[in-house]
């Protein structure tokens, strides 16, 4: 069980605001997450979880017919046993005084029948197919069984990849079952790594495919029964990748290694040429250029080790997006004390009766975007309701082509999702009008209910959630503007990974189940604030499901009044 921080632990009514104090470091246990129901789903078993869990119920089936073929098998191999033994004792009296045992008339025609009616039988026996049956049953069950099938395959090796860079796993404790330090699972035999490293290979990833390849070949040294896989078959692999990583001299070793094992391997035999060439002409043109400015031009090793001390030290204004956006997955940024001083926990009840008697935990995230997470806004039971109704109708979730204005699936958004309408139930309306006490906005104009469930390394990569200029068809269908506020309810915990990053501002915020979090997209004057630019981690272990509310600009006019300025843009710790 791991522990997740919340920061607070006081909560203090609207009018203590100006005293409310700001905790820190208060661990709360997170419940490991149950995946969702059984039910329904589209192709692209892997991109939900809650899809795989019907893999189970088709391995149950599986095991149940296999089961059932070993056991008819064993049954017809019991038959032919007695048969034999019958046989051989009969034969074996017969071979103690053949002419004694031929003169009685019954012997001789039990002899005969032996080798015609009870030959027929057995031979009946030994060609009998009973395998045919069993494998006729489940296809004839197919369309009701699902199947994964190789694009599932490729998408869940994928996904583990993007994982290992993500979490920085190391390989050989991926393959222990250990993740993040946690120890899930028995492991993976080196032929399920060599499987890793094939995928990897298809995909044009040759950095996975070498690492995944060698831990094949450590696993393989490890196994008694070295079956999985075979040393000749991962060093063809590893030779070809290591070579397309530009290693030519350790492709050419192992290629030897490889030609030891298996000297007429044609394929190992072409490569071993080919490589012999390039490290000829490789050596050929470095002598030339020594002969020309007298130094080699492969660099230094002080100067990598250099470039490397360097990388250690950027500040976070100097990382790409992706080092902050995997930093921050990691839970390695976190605000300074002295913004987290200034953030505040409190009751709010915005004058309504109702949150008068139960009102909101509003928990400050953020100042400038302002971020708030609301705890306890969606119950148990209204989870519950919405993930059955939403399973059956998931879809692999969509982006926006800002060019064509399309909807089509991309790998940067990896998750299933469905839309809820009000009407459909009264839990579906509850929840979705809950955000106007959130907001203090109308959801009249605002976007369907969307549910969304990540499977297996499921994430959304940095983006906005609002349309910026270039992407004027984005929300034209609607008519009701540009999406102004998103609030994002949390409908499970997730044990590892799967937070929501905001790349512009490096804060990270952890799924809690029950939470929802809340921020403007645009600014007062209407236009999009590029510090909301966020993200979904990738789901290490655990399922994650979320529905967002997407509120738009039309009928907010006098709820969010625009001005013509712009919000400040400079945060609080002036570090944007
Ligand atoms: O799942 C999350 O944490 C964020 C999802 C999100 O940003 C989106 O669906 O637009
Ligand atoms: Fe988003």
């Amino acid at each position: 069980m791991l522990l997740q921080e919340t920061r607070c632990s006081i909560w203090l009514v609207d009018s203590n605001v100006v005293t409310s104090i700001r905790m820190n470091g208060i661990a709360t246990t997170m419940v490991i997450l149950l995946m969702g129901l059984l039910q329904g789903g589209d192709a692209e078993l892997y991109t939900a979880l809650a899809d795989m869990e019907e893999l189970l119920e088709t391995e149950s089936v599986l095991i149940d017919t296999l089961h059932g073929y070993i056991h008819a098998q064993e049954k017809r191999l019991a038959t032919l046993r007695r048969n034999v033994e019958d046989y051989a004792t009969e034969h074996k009296e017969a071979s103690r005084n053949i002419q004694q045992y031929l003169s009685n008339p019954i012997n001789a025609y039990l002899l005969v029948k032996r080798l015609t009616t009870d030959w027929k039988r057995i031979e009946e026996l030994i060609t009998q197919d009973v395998g045919k049956s069993f494998v006729a049953n489940i296809t004839s069950s197919r369309g009701d069984l699902k199947f994964p099938t190789d694009e599932d395959l490729n998408g869940a090796a994928v996904a583990l990849m993007r994982l290992q860079d993500t979490y920085k796993l190391e390989t050989a404790q991926v393959a222990r079952g250990v993740l993040n330090g946690v120890q899930y699972s028995t492991g993976l035999s080196a032929g399920d790594c060599f499987e890793l490293g094939r995928q990897s290979y298809n995909n044009g990833d040759y950095y996975h495919t070498v690492l995944w390849m060698q831990e094949a070949m450590d696993r393989l040294q490890e196994e008694q029964n070295r079956t999985t896989t075979t040393k000749p078959d991962i060093l063809e692999y590893l030779a070809f990748s290591t070579y397309m990583q530009g290693n030519v001299a350790r492709a050419l070793s192992m290629t030897n290694e490889l030609l030891e094992l298996v000297p007429t391997h044609q394929r190992a035999l072409g490569n071993r040429a080919y490589y012999q060439e390039e490290i000829q002409k490789k050596s050929s043109q470095t002598r030339r250029k020594r002969g020309e400015d007298g130094r080699d031009d492969v660099p230094a090793i002080k100067d990598q080790q250099f470039t490397v001390a360097e990388k250690k030290i950027k500040s976070w204004v100097e990382m790409t997006e992706r080092e902050r956006y995997e930093m921050l997955c990691r839970g390695e940024l976190s605000l300074s004390p002295e913004v987290q001083r200034n953030l505040k926990c409190r009751y709010v009840d915005r004058g309504i009766p109702f949150l008068k008697i139960a009102p909101f935990k509003e928990e400050e995230a953020y100042h400038d975007p302002r971020i708030v997470i609301y705890h306890d806004v969606i119950y148990d039971d209204e989870i519950e309701v919405i993930k059955r109704l939403a399973q059956p109708r998931f879809k692999r979730a969509t982006v926006q082509n800002y060019k064509t204005g399309e909807l089509e699936i991309a790998n940067y958004r990896i998750s299933k999702s469905a839309w809820l309408q009000e009407h459909e139930h009264k839990y579906v309306k509850a929840v979705s009008r809950r955000v106007e006490h959130m907001t203090s906005m109308t959801v009249d104009t605002a976007e369907e209910l969307q549910v969304v469930n990540y499977g297996i390394g499921g994430h959304y990569e940095p983006h906005f959630d609002f349309a910026r200029r270039e992407e004027a068809n984005a929300f034209k269908s609607l008519g009701t503007g540009n999406r102004i506020a998103t609030v994002l309810y949390y409908m499970s915990d997730v044990e590892q990974g799967g937070g929501t990053v905001f790349t512009a501002i490096n804060i990270s915020l952890w799924p809690r189940k029950g939470s929802a979090a809340f921020w403007y997209n645009l600014k007062p004057n209407g236009e999009g604030d590029y510090k909301t630019r966020h993200a979904a981690c990738p789901v290490l272990t655990g399922s994650k499901w979320v529905a967002n509310k997407w509120l738009h600009e039309r009928g907010q006019e006098f709820l969010r009044p625009c001005t013509l300025e712009n919000q400040p843009t400079d945060t609080d710790d002036g570090r944007y």
